[in-house]
């Protein structure tokens, strides 16, 4: 992928500019030149390497006089290359538009008419900028991203490694709070892809009747609303990262858009006949069993098939037992430099409370757990009851993992670790807490099917009723 000169485009539509430029410049870079936002729109997707530098005109075709044309390229440059150093190059040097032009994202301006050898020193200079930054973030990417020595770990960032150069999609599997996010973006920083955008889309988060529009943009007037025409993530992450988290909240009619995607790279905005092609790499995350989704009829088994072909599963912190110390100073380290306060300290006992204890929430829970110390006890030490009072203790008890139902006595050792650890336990909030947990799950397994729930349950319609009844009360 990467050229052998750093690219640098030019775009300008006055001709003795881009002339007299690239003549000068080309033995530097390799100079594209573009007269306008819509040639710069169709160059990009030509281009073999990202661009590394810009010198933009403000004045363009078909608004030369005005600078709204030039702004449009500058956002666009940045959309496709996030770390491109832009010089704006413009006649129009008033201070409104060179702090609008500074303010989206360009590095400097420059008024025309310029030297072109000033010129020519200033982005050798970016581009050594430029490299010191890269270099930080990929040494950033190696020692702050993901964390930990324990042997699981270090497995996932071997294969974060392995898989990051290849074109086909990831999925990502683990609990929730356990760091899929990070390591959806370590694959990105460790690619190739780097110099190009990493998006990110929650698909719980969207709503299903703007998903598509949002996933793969719409045609001016395609909708009650859509005044504008609007490009997608799809086209928006180019030729770098595109993250689908919680994938298998994915509504089916977009599961069978997305698989359309995966297979030949085609898709299509809202309204639009034209078919598009998208060139970013796909990794997505799921904090559910998607098998057992495939088997329940709700995630297209083909899609699963092609989203699996490399799978990662990242592993709950309870597997991390020596991890939870180094994250626990890592994170001491961070907040109480952000929100300069003291570090806390932790007695002997409460060191040993802290690697016994399972953190359900996984590394985001931990993390909260050493804000919350901070606050209370900065420059103290905390005492076991202290740290204790910090857990979610009903969580670990019950969590399914934690608890064994084959036989009695090991039922009977759980209910004794739950005693011993949670002062004032009440049996009737504790049977009450079980008994909505399977109420939630039925109807969650039922997609709240009242009678399929109670026939689950081996209740009639009737009791189950009344005791979520109860529940609520
Ligand atoms: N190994 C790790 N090293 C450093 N930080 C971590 C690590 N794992 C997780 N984190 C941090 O913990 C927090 C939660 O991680 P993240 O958001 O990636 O989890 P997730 O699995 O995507 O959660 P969810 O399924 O709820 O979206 C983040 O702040 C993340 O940076």
């Amino acid at each position: 992928m990467a050229a052998l000169r750093p690219v640098l485009m030019i775009i300008d539509d006055d001709p003795l500019i881009t002339d007299t430029l690239h003549f000068v410049l080309s033995k530097y870079f390799e100079v594209c030149v573009a007269e306008s936002y819509t040639q710069l729109k169709s160059l990009l997707q030509q281009l073999d390497s990202p661009p590394a530098l810009a010198l933009v005109d403000l004045g363009l075709p078909p608004t030369p006089h005005t600078p709204e044309e030039g702004f449009k390229v500058i956002s666009a440059l940045l959309t496709h290359s996030p770390t491109i150093k832009i010089h704006v190059l413009s006649g129009q040097s008033d201070d409104v538009n060179v702090k609008h032009a500074l303010a989206l994202g360009a590095v400097d301006f420059i008024a025309k008419p310029c030297d072109v050898e000033k010129l020519k020193d200033m982005l050798l200079n970016a581009l050594k900028v430029q490299d010191v930054e890269l270099n930080e973030m990929r040494v950033e990417q190696e020692h702050g991203g993901l964390l930990g020595n324990s042997l699981p770990i270090q497995a996932l960032r071997m294969q974060i490694r392995q898989f990051a150069d290849s074109p086909f999609p990831v999925l990502i599997e683990g609990e929730s709070g356990s760091g899929k996010e990070l390591v959806a973006s370590s694959f990105h920083f460790a690619s190739q892809r780097l110099l190009y955008p990493y998006l990110s889309v929650n698909c719980a988060a969207v709503s299903p009747l703007l998903a598509e529009s949002i996933l793969f943009g719409h045609a001016k007037g395609a909708f009650t609303g859509a005044v504008a025409a609007h490009a997608g993530y799809f086209e928006d992450a180019g030729d770098g990262t595109l993250f689908l988290d919680e994938i298998g909240e994915l509504p089916l009619e977009l599961q069978a858009k997305l698989l359309r995607v995966l297979e030949n790279g085609e898709y299509q905005r809202i309204g639009e006949t034209q078919t598009r092609k998208s060139r970013a790499r796909i990794v997505a995350a799921t904090n559910r069993d998607l098998r057992a989704e495939v088997r329940a009829g709700k995630f297209r088994s083909d899609l699963y098939h092609r989203l699996s072909v490399f799978t990662v599963h990242v592993p709950p912190l309870r597997e991390l037992a020596e991890d939870k110390h180094l994250l626990r100073d890592h994170f001491i380290e961070f907040y109480t430099k952000q929100i300069d306060k003291l570090p806390f300290k932790l007695d002997a006992k409460a060191e040993v409370r802290w690697l016994d204890y399972d953190f359900p929430g996984n590394v985001r829970e931990l993390r909260n757990v050493v804000i919350r110390l901070i606050a209370k006890y900065s420059g103290k030490t905390v005492k076991e009851s202290e740290l204790t009072a910090e857990f979610d203790l009903s969580e670990q008890a019950f969590s399914t993992d934690a608890f064994d139902f084959s036989d009695d006595a090991s039922m009977t050792a759980q209910a004794q670790k739950h005693l011993q650890r949670q002062a004032n336990v009440s049996l009737d909030a504790v049977l009450k807490s079980w008994e909505r947990a399977y109420i939630d799950a039925a109807m969650k397994m039922t997609h709240g099917n009242l009678s399929q729930a109670a026939k689950l349950l081996n209740v009639n319609r009737t009791t189950l009723y009344s005791r979520m009844n109860t529940q609520e009360d």
